[in-house]
């Protein structure tokens, strides 16, 4: 039965047979089968051969129930070589005992039961296998049905499951299975450091609730010590009242410090999402520091994400890797899906695709955190750059009698956000990084820490407070450099035009600056584009200068660039404007870092 009731497609090659299957287990189960002699070799549309005891025997599939995870189960209706029409179904152990014939002897089912809670409690997968005998009669009157719902057009998945479900009673207990599910490379490595980093993790899976409790255990989910709450009631009410008793538990465990987790089943989960439970569900769960949800169907997989979501604007990551994961991945916040031996279906309806589980950490002990901070400092970098550079208008306006005149050169204003400081905000988000990958790895309460301190209101205030310093330093300074006039050799002045435009190369020279002074780690990039913008302007000062009377639409510029850089008061001005106005975040900064070094080297 093992080799027949499946749908993996066996490949030759060299004589040496490999199984492609959807599904892990049916895989294992029949390269299992494989090795005790009954060798399944051959797939046709409509049969199946397998090799035993020497000899091949064929078996006519004529109905495949299909798998999927509400109905927990698959079946094959075959016919075998002597003319028998059977069904075979294996799936859930809840699931096909519900559907064992009444006469079967209670000591069979009874041992059987045991054997499985013993093999969960280790924390294998089990499955149960069934038969059922059906009359040619009644097969054909069966098929005829199932027929039609497999080609109708509306809800056609719901047909075939009620359809399959009339035959899939009065079942033959077959035997049961125990697989083991191999945890992956640093699964419990990668738990225990994402929940020291402030992350609370919840354990969504359609297994049973033995094996869901072990997997949670060898996966560091809970230890040993931790108390367990498990909540596997069929009714509302009885849901209800061992609800508010957890609750008041969970307060009591919360004031003694003990260490606890709730486990609860698909049944109790359909209850206590509804009315009143949900409160006192939703407060439940916020308080256990682990959550283990087992029995579940994909779609309260998404519920409950959907759940945890609604309370408080909680940002929910679902990671998973079979097709059962899809919904919770989709309604979650972030979706990370792992390739692997179930497909890549949970990989290609998520955002982030990874390979291991373990990879997990990185991308969001490092990654995230980098991200995040990258991100604040490119918002308020940009709100920063922009108020300088406008504000200076504000105090030039107070010495043109607010006539509306503008300080700079209406195309170099144009320009400000397109060319001369558009590369340090890019080169900020794509390549600062507040600390190293190490560093966050090994510490990973840091990644709380950014999360609470990267944006905040204070900052926010901070640098809005530092835009409006910088903008009156360079613009009260530039005015005392500019307060007498280079009188060139001609007798020219530079005017107006001078003062504008030797006070928009200080803007641009010190928010490139500061660009640089917000990176946490320079490298040759970073260096380079900053520099390089303030040449930019330089470069494009010297054309521009050159444009009147060519082109009608520039300013009148023309011998600007001459005028300014064969000034000495500009240069010196500069050196110098530029760098009082950072020493203020020159000073904050390097305090901070020294703090930060400090703090490194006491760890
Ligand atoms: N190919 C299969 N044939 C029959 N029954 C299956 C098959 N695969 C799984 N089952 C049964 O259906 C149940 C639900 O499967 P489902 O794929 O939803 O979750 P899961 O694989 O157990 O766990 P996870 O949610 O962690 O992937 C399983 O626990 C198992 O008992
Ligand atoms: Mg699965």
């Amino acid at each position: 039965m093992l080799s027949v009731c499946h749908t993996v497609v066996p490949e030759k090659e060299d004589n040496v047979i490999s199984y492609q299957a959807s599904s892990p287990d049916e895989g294992a189960l029949v390269r299992g089968a494989a090795t005790i002699g009954f060798e399944f070799h051959t797939r046709k549309p409509d049969r199946v051969t397998i090799r035993a005891m020497d000899r091949d025997i064929e078996y006519e599939i004529l109905n495949i129930l299909e798998f999927t995870s509400d109905r927990k189960r698959m079946g094959v209706v075959v016919r075998e070589e002597d003319g028998k029409i059977k069904l075979y179904v294996k799936g859930a152990d809840n699931i096909i005992f519900d559907r064992l014939s009444k006469e079967y002897n209670k000591e069979m089912r009874k041992n059987c039961y045991e054997q499985l809670e013993e093999y969960a409690t280790k924390g294998y997968r089990t499955l149960c296998f069934a038969m059922a005998e059906i009359d040619p009669e009644v097969y054909q009157d069966w098929a005829r049905r199932f027929h039609e719902a497999s080609i109708s057009i509306d809800r056609r998945e719901q047909k075939l499951a009620e359809i399959a479900e009339e035959i899939e009673n009065n079942l033959l207990l077959v035997g049961a299975t125990a697989i083991e599910d191999k945890l992956q490379e640093g699964v419990p490595e990668t738990i225990k450091a994402l929940m020291k980093a402030g992350i609370r993790i919840w354990m969504l899976t359609g297994d049973k609730r033995e094996t869901a409790i072990n997997i949670a255990q060898s996966s560091a989910l809970t230890t040993q010590s931790t108390s367990l709450l498990i909540l596997d009631k069929k009714s509302y009410d009885e849901t209800f009242l061992k609800l508010e008793s957890f609750v008041e538990t969970s307060r009591q465990f919360i004031r003694d410090k003990v260490e606890f987790a709730l486990v609860i089943n698909g049944h109790a989960l359909h209850h206590a999402f509804i009315g009143e439970a949900r409160r006192l569900f939703a407060e439940l769960c916020m308080n256990c520091r682990a959550v283990i949800c087992c029995r579940m169907t994909p779609i309260q997989k998404a519920e409950i994400v959907d759940m945890v979501k609604s309370i408080d604007d909680h940002i929910v990551l679902s990671i998973g890797d079979g097709a059962n994961d899809v919904a919770m991945i989709q309604a979650a916040s972030v979706g990370v899906g792992i390739t692997g031996e179930e497909g890549l279906r949970a990989a290609s309806a998520s955002d982030y695709s990874i390979a291991q589980f373990r990879f997990l950490q990185k991308l969001l002990l490092v990654h995230g955190t980098w991200n995040l901070d990258r991100t604040v400092k490119v918002i308020l970098y940009s709100f920063y750059k922009n108020i300088t550079l406008y504000i200076i208008e504000l105090w030039f306006a107070l010495f043109s009698a607010f006539s509306g005149q503008t300080i700079f050169e209406r195309w170099t204003i144009a320009l400000f956000n397109v060319i001369f400081s558009s590369w340090p905000p890019v080169i900020l988000g794509l390549f600062d990084r507040p600390l190293p990958e190490e560093i966050l790895l090994k510490h990973t309460f840091l990644y709380e820490e950014f999360q609470k301190n990267s944006f905040s209101l204070y900052m926010f205030a901070l640098w809005l407070f530092v835009s409006l310093w910088h903008s009156l330093l360079l613009f009260f300074l530039t005015y005392l450099f500019m307060a007498h006039e280079v009188v060139w050799s001609n007798g020219r002045v530079g005017g107006w035009l001078m003062l504008g435009n030797a006070c928009y190369t200080y803007t641009v020279a010190t928010v490139c600056l500061k660009s640089l002074l917000e990176c946490d780690s320079w490298n040759f990039v970073q260096v380079f584009f900053s520099i390089g913008s303030i040449i930019s302007w330089f470069v494009f000062l010297i054309f521009y200068s050159m444009l009147w009377p060519f082109l009608p639409f520039a300013s009148d510029m023309c011998g600007m660039a001459t005028i300014m850089m064969s000034s000495g008061t500009f240069w010196m001005g500069f050196i110098f404007v530029p760098t009082i106005t950072l020493l203020f975040d020159f000073i904050v900064k390097g305090t901070i870092n020294v703090c930060v070094h400090v703090a490194r080297s006491t760890y």
